[in-house]
């Protein structure tokens, strides 16, 4: 019986698009007993498509592959394991089905504690958790809008698991885009509108993922807009992410952009430096991987681009420290991370800077680069040469050759001013930070 689903997935895996396998039933449970086995799904929606969809066939198929009659069952729920590696020797962790009716998808390791709070997402992460503690009611639809790997979907499980924490009997349902697509499309074809939509109307609150899916898809949008509508007059908490202001996703209808954003629309931006840093020092914390200070702020230097790159090169690290049982050290990282930094590194180069600083300040690339000492050229040149060192490995006598051949004192100096101004003036730390940005994009 063990080996029959398997079997039965690879067999659906051939019969159906690979979409609708990874959707509905990649994300099963199973449980085998002597004359059958039970699927388990992440909540009640999950269950209803499979079993409309899928469930006489995967009968079928579990009979052909157990070479007997057997009987499968399909419920909410999930197989909890001992999240921990089984000690050699000890007895093989024991998996129970557990849930209450509804459950959610979910995932209960995205939390407000174990997310980092830096500058660039302090107001998403409050307004998560207003939203959580007051669902319905501080902001709604929440929207958290920013580019890939920032954060976003953990925030919004964060919401959600809190939802879930102070009032248990809470529905709350979490869906991918996708999968609200394809769900939908899957129901168009059989006619199953009403009950599509009546599983909706069942939820407290319903979060999507990644909604810049529906450009393009004009039935989707429709469906969504009256979803949305019929939610929002229930007063059911709705929150959304984006990879974008949704006014700039090409392709979806104007009216349901302006819905999107009637509530409350917040950035998430990429973390800054020290943010990074921390995300870094927390992620080994918490997997208990010794990452020493300095290499938490090398990585956290090199590496400016998303979280999601982050946590990749730590799981790299320690990967293969255990593997070589060696402890982390600066070098190990450079060693270890060779590739990845250079390819962070070759994303911004000197003249990416000087180019990026000259648009953003308006002037012309020959002024920047001239020995005109006029204040409005002064400041961007002495910002552009400070972008450089700190984004570049760049030495200082390279960075002043490529601002017209300037010695390298003029450079440090250069840094040094924005060091100290980046203090005590608001406007140019903004202007700092919009530029970093703009350059680790
Ligand atoms: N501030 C943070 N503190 C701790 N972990 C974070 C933080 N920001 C992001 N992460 C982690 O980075 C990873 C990527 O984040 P997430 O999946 O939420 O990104 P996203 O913005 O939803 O991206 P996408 O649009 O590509 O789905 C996750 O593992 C998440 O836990």
């Amino acid at each position: 019986m063990d080996a029959a689903w398997p079997r039965c997935l690879e067999r659906l895996e051939a019969e159906l698009p690979a979409e609708e396998v990874h959707t509905w039933l990649r994300p099963l449970q199973v449980e085998t007993h002597a004359d059958g086995l039970t699927l388990y799904a992440p909540n009640e929606f999950v269950v209803d498509q499979v079993r409309e969809h899928y469930l006489a066939r995967i009968r079928e198929l579990v009979a052909h592959f157990a070479g007997a009659p057997a009987a499968v069952g399909l419920a909410v729920g999930s197989l909890r394991r001992s999240p921990a590696p089984a000690a050699p020797g000890a007895a093989p962790a024991a998996a129970r089905a557990s849930g209450p009716a509804f459950t959610s998808n979910l995932d209960p390791h995205y939390s407000f504690e174990n997310f980092v709070e830096g500058r660039s997402n302090q107001l998403g992460r409050a307004a998560a958790l207003q939203v959580a503690q007051n669902p319905g009611k501080a902001y709604n639809p929440l929207l958290l809008y920013g580019g890939s790997g920032l954060g976003k979907t953990h925030l919004m499980h964060a919401a959600g698991n809190l939802m879930r924490q102070n009032n248990p009997g809470m529905r709350v349902l979490y869906l991918r885009s996708e999968q609200f697509f394809s769900a939908m499309m899957k129901a168009l074809q059989e006619k199953s509108m009403d009950q599509f939509k009546r599983q909706f109307q069942q939820v407290d609150a319903l979060l999507i993922d990644d909604i810049q899916f529906f450009a393009g898809k004009n039935t989707t949008q429709e469906e969504f807009f009256h979803t949305f509508n019929a939610l929002f007059d229930g007063k059911q908490q709705i929150i959304l992410t984006c990879d974008r202001y949704p006014r700039e996703v090409e392709n979806l209808e104007t009216r349901l952009k302006t819905r999107l954003t009637w509530g409350l629309s917040v950035a998430i931006e990429p973390p800054d430096f020290e943010t990074r840093a921390a995300i870094l020092t927390a992620k080994a914390a918490e997997r208990s991987v010794k990452l020493p200070e300095d290499v938490a702020y090398l990585i956290a230097k090199r590496m400016r681009s998303n979280v999601r790159d982050l946590e990749g090169a730590l799981n790299t690290l320690a990967a293969r420290s255990n593997f070589m049982a060696r402890p982390i050290t600066a070098d190990f990282a450079q060693e270890t991370l060779r590739d990845l930094l250079r390819a962070q590194q070759q994303a911004v180069s000197i003249s990416n800077i000087q180019k990026t600083v000259a648009d953003y300040y308006q002037l012309r690339m020959a002024d920047l680069l001239s020995k005109r000492r006029t204040r409005s050229l002064a400041r961007p040149r002495q910002m552009a040469m400070a972008l450089s060192k700190e984004l570049t490995e760049h030495s200082l006598p390279e960075i002043g050759d490529a601002f017209g051949g300037r010695d390298h004192t003029t450079v440090m100096h250069a840094c040094k001013v924005m060091r100290e101004l980046r203090e005590i003036d608001g406007k140019l730390r903004e202007d700092w930070d919009k530029l970093l940005r703009k350059l680790s994009e």
